[in-house]
């Protein structure tokens, strides 16, 4: 399926105190691009994502305006419930989103609160941790799996809600080499639209052909992940470095 699955336009905001996030946001990813959003801390990035499931916006406190839309359904408070099902949020902490006993509880939670019961929720559970290979570890307490493995589960507490978008915060964040080659494995594989925040430029050179680059609540490039990394005064401008020797121009893109 093609055609827009995020589309956002002219999005400004304000927190409740009178802080100014967003300035004028503008953007669309199509179905199954995987997108990733740059730029330095306080950019905005945080504050944008939190709008395209409703988390913020002029919906949930603070001041603002524009237009979001996933899957082409416009965000209103009456379709908050339909566009929660749509993007899934993974959030930097996995241990924000596992609370129950075993890794199956956790992930059975939020399709078991769509009413799925019986061989329907079992199998959903099962397929979402298949997809990030935590299958054999569906009995074990999270708190019992290493830091890597609870960001994998925490991933499939989202896909097994089978998400037209999934959005993710800092997704390499903490891993060491081996997991994080393993989760880009991972959501590489996923047949889904992916918004990902990351201050981990090969990481986004890796998974996402296209970039946005956020700064001062606004987006300032977007591009091709490649040209814009290679940008050295755009990089210089907005406060983001390679890591040292890291040629982004030597590095292999995703294949798509
Ligand atoms: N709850 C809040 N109340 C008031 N201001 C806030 C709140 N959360 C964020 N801000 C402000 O909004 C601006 C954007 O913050 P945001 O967290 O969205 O940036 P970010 O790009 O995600 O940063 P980081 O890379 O550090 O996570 C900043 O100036 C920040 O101080």
């Amino acid at each position: 399926m093609s055609g827009p699955s995020i589309h956002v336009e002219r999005l400004v905001f304000a927190y409740p105190d009178g802080r100014q996030a967003l300035f004028g946001v503008d953007f669309t990813v199509q179905r199954g691009e995987r997108v990733a959003l740059l730029g330095p801390n306080g950019a905005g990035k945080t504050t944008l994502v939190l709008h395209l499931n409703g988390i913020l916006g002029s919906v949930a406190g603070g001041t603002g305006s524009g237009r979001i839309q996933v899957g082409g359904t416009d965000l209103h408070r009456e379709h908050l419930p339909a566009i929660r099902r749509k993007v899934g949020l993974v959030f930097q902490d996995p241990d924000d989103q596992l609370f129950m006993p075993t890794v199956r509880d956790d992930v059975a939670f939020g399709p078991a609160n769509l009413g799925l019961r019986g061989a329907e929720l079992r199998d959903r559970v099962h397929e979402a941790l298949v997809q990030v290979g935590m299958q054999d570890h569906a009995d074990v307490a999270p708190h019992h799996l290493s830091f890597g493995q609870r960001r994998r589960v925490a991933v499939a507490t989202v896909l097994a809600m089978r998400p037209e978008v999934l959005v993710l915060d800092e997704p390499s964040s903490n891993l060491d080499p081996a997991s994080r080659r393993e989760l880009a494995d991972i959501l590489s594989g996923l047949d889904v639209t992916l918004l990902m925040i990351t201050h981990d430029l090969p990481y986004a050179l890796q998974l996402c052909e296209r970039s946005l680059l956020m700064d001062d609540g606004r987006i300032v490039a977007d591009g091709k992940t490649r040209d814009l990394l290679a940008d050295q005064a755009l990089m210089a401008a907005h406060r983001l470095e390679l890591p040292y020797g890291f040629d982004p121009l030597s590095v292999p893109g995703p294949e798509r």
